[in-house]
């Protein structure tokens, strides 16, 4: 049985000709989290942005690496406080030396005394309380707080607090944040080591369809699934492959396909996918690889086609085809919904990291029209609303060829497969794009 056929069979709920939006979600999880690239590289912290952590990274030391104070102010014994002390009880301390960070203060001290310390500075042996200097009267060498404002240990930073030597930092299959990188450099690591980025080539196919620079002509329109293509991907880290516009001709298609499973991990085609196609790509996608071509029940994308493409030197490791719809706001979404989290699972990615971008709740403005029995993704601009919910407002163009509206939109509200029209007022779910396209 084809790998295609094997999985279809392992879905209770798949039906070629009319699949949800989870169906295909559950079905694609199961193609391609077992085709994820293993290789590997090293590369500088700076080049580690946004690539996949190719091993568990345990951390060599502790962070901090010692407890150290959170304020600036005085440091001191937290059993000087007294347990049940009056509400206007306060203390007085001699200042026997000052903590500064980056260096340990090893001077000797008495009873009843506190150390003045900055932010970041070691604690003193025997310290482990801070009182932060606005709370503090200074006369000469004598400082005067409240007793009352503070518990002991308060303000201080246990060593370890943040990551503790030995435990893992980061999980293998992390995709390297800001953040992860300067909790790498924070353990003082300058390498890491992180899979291959993954190879993705890309093509338009369509007679009807003029590459940039051509001269315009009657019926035709210029290709820009391959611009919004390259975007997508090259936020996603990959490295791209262009195989630019493909006319309907059966030969060269073939071709190039077979290039694009050379020397790619993944094709996204874009266009020829429906039903009443015209056009050779499907029987094309049909001949050289294991493929599925499906009616999706939702809107934009509907006709998707996925599946595998030998490569002609490694037959046994195929690229996984995506073949989207041409609408262009289509070929966005379907991206959206199933090519991006396929391809971080590719990368390598753990399941959370490989996952759809969250659902936030917003409020409808207006109402929106929704047929139950298919996912509508509708884009929408979402606003912030003092002291209440988000607010969204749809755009009035919800045509699959409308690419302005993907503009005018900061989202898209999800209406689930089940949901019916939506009153103004109503409450959806939203997905953000914000740093994805
Ligand atoms: N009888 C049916 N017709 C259609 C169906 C259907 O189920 N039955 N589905 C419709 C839906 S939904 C979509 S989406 C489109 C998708 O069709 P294809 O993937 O075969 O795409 P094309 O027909 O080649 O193109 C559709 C549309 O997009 C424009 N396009 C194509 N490529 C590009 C590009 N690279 N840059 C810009 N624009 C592009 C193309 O000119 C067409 O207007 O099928 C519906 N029809
Ligand atoms: O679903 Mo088509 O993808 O509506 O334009």
């Amino acid at each position: 049985m084809s790998r295609i056929a094997a999985i279809a069979a392992d879905l209770a709920d798949y039906d070629a000709g009319d699949l949800d939006v989870d169906t295909v979600a559950a079905f694609l999880a199961r193609l391609v989290a077992p085709l994820a690239v293993a290789d590997t590289e090293e590369v500088t912290l700076r080049d580690a942005l946004d690539r996949v952590l190719a091993d568990d990274l345990v951390s060599p030391v502790s962070v901090p690496p010692h407890d150290n104070s959170a304020m600036d102010g005085y440091a001191f014994d937290g059993a000087l406080l007294p347990a049940d002390a009056p509400i206007d009880h306060s203390l007085t301390l001699r200042v026997a030396g000052t903590a500064l960070a980056g260096s340990a203060w090893r001077g000797a001290l008495g009873p009843q005394e506190a150390v003045r310390i900055m932010t970041g500075a070691m604690m003193p042996a025997g310290l482990d309380t801070v009182i932060p200097q606005e709370f503090c009267k200074v006369d000469g060498d004598q400082v005067c707080f409240p007793a009352r404002v503070l518990r002991r240990g308060d303000n201080r930073r246990l060593a370890g607090e943040d990551l503790m030597q030995g435990q893992p930092a980061l999980r293998r299959g992390e995709r390297l944040s800001p953040a992860a990188l300067g909790m790498i450099a924070s353990l003082g690591l300058s390498r890491v080591t992180v899979r291959r980025r993954l190879r993705v080539a890309y093509f338009s196919t369509g007679d009807e369809i003029l590459c940039l620079g051509e001269t315009p002509r009657e019926g035709a329109v210029y290709d820009s699934n391959r611009y919004t293509l390259f975007g997508l991907l090259t936020r996603l880290g990959c490295e791209v492959v262009d195989l630019g516009l493909v006319h309907d001709d059966p030969a060269t298609l073939g071709a190039t396909m077979q290039r694009a499973a050379r020397e790619a991990d993944a094709i996204i085609t874009s266009g020829g996918v429906s039903a009443g196609a015209a056009d050779h790509t499907r029987d094309v996608m049909q001949q050289l690889g294991d493929m599925a071509f499906w009616r999706v029940a939702m809107r934009p994308g509907r006709p998707l086609a996925v599946g595998l493409i030998p490569s002609p030197d490694t037959p046994t490791t195929p690229a996984v085809l995506f073949g989207l719809p041409g609408n262009p706001v289509a070929t966005m979404v379907a991206f959206l919904a199933f090519v991006r989290p396929a391809l971080l699972r590719l990368m390598g990615c753990h399941d959370a990291a490989a996952a759809p971008p969250p659902l936030l709740r917003a409020r409808s403005a207006g109402p929106i029209r929704k047929k139950p029995g298919r996912t509508e993704y509708q884009r929408g601009f979402v606003r912030q609303v003092p002291g209440s919910l988000p607010e969204v407002l749809v755009a009035a163009h919800q045509g699959s060829g409308v690419l302005s509206s993907m503009l005018e939109a900061n989202g898209l509200v999800v209406l689930h497969h089940d949901q019916g029209h939506v009153d103004a007022g109503q409450e959806v779910d939203v997905m953000i794009f914000e740093g994805l396209i």
